[in-house]
């Protein structure tokens, strides 16, 4: 079994706001981060498929097509966004890097399973270079 990488970098802005809470109590709780008119992030996520080489290619998966599929089903949808207001399958959701990441596995999980053999094995978001979360999909 061999695991393959891929990187993607995005832009987008968020607020850490839980709409049952009074301001106070949002402040309270994160912060800065619960900032009324948003902040951003430079995120990167790297995701990880594993498989066993094809014989005649030598690829897990075709790096190209990763990338690809990566940046039309997530990045095109996130990136410059507000992750709150903008990005439909966060509607309703708390935007923290561990709920989004849930919703990336579910999306990207979905399409490998379109185009390819491989799995998704692990995906890794950097929300700043000393905040990270990961996830394997349980
Ligand atoms: N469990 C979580 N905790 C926090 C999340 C999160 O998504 N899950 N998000 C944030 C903030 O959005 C953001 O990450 C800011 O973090 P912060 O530590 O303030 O920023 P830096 O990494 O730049 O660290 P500094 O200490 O400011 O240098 C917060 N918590």
């Amino acid at each position: 079994m061999v695991y393959i990488n891929r990187i993607e970098h995005f832009n987008a802005a968020h607020r850490l706001y839980n709409p049952n809470w009074s301001e106070e109590r949002n402040k309270e709780v994160f912060g800065p981060c619960a900032n009324i008119n948003w902040h951003g992030h430079n995120f990167e996520l790297i995701v990880t498929v594993k498989g066993e080489p094809d014989p005649d290619t030598g690829f897990v998966i075709d790096l190209k097509l990763l990338g690809d599929i990566i940046r039309r089903e997530v990045i095109e949808k996130v990136d410059h966004k507000n992750l709150n207001l903008d990005v439909d399958f966060m509607q309703g959701k708390m935007a923290s890097c561990e709920i989004f990441i849930m919703e990336i596995w579910k999306i990207l999980e979905r399409a490998l399973a379109n185009v390819t053999e491989a799995h998704l094995h692990q995906l890794r978001l950097y929300e700043t270079p000393k905040n990270f979360v990961d996830y394997f999909g349980e």
